[in-house]
């Protein structure tokens, strides 16, 4: 229901209102590459954009100019290094979307990407807390259960840390469980909302099926599970060396763009999205961010949802997913502490 809903109500918003009064400046960093281009696309057609901020270390005063000619009221404006064109980018952003850095290859896992994408979004933090210090920011370079811990340090040491302004995008699994869950259980993608919670790399994915209100045998929980945790790697398997997830990932991206813009700018209730947040739920076994569903309200998270009722093999991957998270969030508070 979401994506046929959401497209249409999209559709309509561009070609049949006007934006709205209060309408927000959004930057997408990283906007010329796989993800930010399609990203960039629908969220052109949000009429709770007034301004569309497109930043690349390359090529987007050419993906500016195109957008610029939809039919839709924002504005578009492109951004290179030269010129101060970060700081104009990000200088009065309400929402900041991060999707630089680069992809995987085949064989490589998201970790892989540390190397490259920590101080990518190291730099583009170090902007934001500069130039929009109160914006939300949304990050969905890899790895994210490194890179969100990565922005919060970057924010903390400005003085300017809001953890109800800070989240990892991990929109695009409960998407994928959604879809799978709809493939085998021949209901539509309506009938299968799957929580999915923890992080957003293999094992730290964890599906919750037991909350789906579906009955599944033991054969497929197991392959459910698995094709949720490593459906990231059947695309980049198929994208064969040219990069991974970007066309569903821009479909995620824009999908949770535009709840917190329904609970930000529109003043909506009750809009509920599953994202890595800084979190109290494993606080105690020392996570400090996790993924729950989240409430969105105007400044950012109104309220972390609990896990709730899980059954033994659950329990079993929540027990997986623990260590390995800590790592990652470790590694990425070392990384800017260091
Ligand atoms: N959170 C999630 O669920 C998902 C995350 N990803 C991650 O998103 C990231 C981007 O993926 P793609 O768009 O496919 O890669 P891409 O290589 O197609 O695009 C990345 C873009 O970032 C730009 N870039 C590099 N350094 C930059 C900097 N310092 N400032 C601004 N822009 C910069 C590049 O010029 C390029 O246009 C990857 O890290 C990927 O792993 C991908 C899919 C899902
Ligand atoms: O698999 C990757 O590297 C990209 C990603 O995060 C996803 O598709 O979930």
């Amino acid at each position: 229901m979401f994506a046929t809903r959401q497209i249409s109500s999209i559709a309509k918003r561009a070609f049949s209102t006007s934006t709205s009064s209060n309408a927000a400046k959004v930057a997408v960093l990283g906007a010329a590459g796989g993800i930010g281009q399609p990203l960039s696309l629908l969220l052109k057609q949000s009429s709770l954009i007034s301004h569309l901020s497109l930043y690349d270390i390359v090529n987007t005063p050419g993906v500016a100019a195109d957008l610029s000619h939809i039919n839709s009221n924002s504005k578009v404006s492109g951004h290179v290094p030269a010129n101060d064109g970060l700081k104009e980018a990000l200088t009065g952003c309400d929402i900041v979307v991060i999707p630089a850095g680069v992809p995987r290859k085949p064989g490589m896992t998201r970790d892989d990407l540390f190397n490259t994408n920590a101080s990518i979004v190291r730099d583009l933090a170090v902007a934001c807390a500069e130039h929009c210090p109160k914006a939300h920011i949304l990050v969905i370079a890899n790895p994210v259960n490194s890179t969100v811990p990565i922005v919060a340090e970057v924010f903390k040491k400005a003085n300017v840390f809001d953890p109800k302004r800070l989240f990892g995008v991990t929109t695009l699994d409960v998407v994928r469980a959604s879809r799978f869950v709809s493939e085998v259980k021949k209901v539509s993608t309506e009938d299968a909302k799957i929580t999915v919670i923890g992080g957003h790399s293999g094992v730290t994915i964890v599906p919750l099926l037991s909350q789906s209100g579906h009955s599944f045998t033991e054969e497929e929980v197991k392959a459910l599970t698995h094709r949720i945790q490593f459906g990231g790697d059947e695309v980049v398997k198929a994208k064969n060396g040219t990069g991974s997830a970007t066309l569903s990932m821009a479909f995620a991206g824009a999908r949770f763009t535009n709840s917190l813009l329904e609970a930000t700018v529109a003043g909506k209730k009750n809009i509920v999205e599953p994202t890595f947040v800084q979190s109290d739920v494993f606080a105690k076994e020392g996570v400090e961010f996790f993924a729950t569903n989240v409430e969105l309200g105007p400044n950012g998270v109104e309220k972390i949802h609990p896990v709730g009722k899980v059954n033994a093999y659950e329990q079993g991957l929540i027990d997986a997913a623990v260590p390995e998270l800590k790592g990652n969030i470790a590694k990425g508070k070392a990384f800017i502490k260091a």
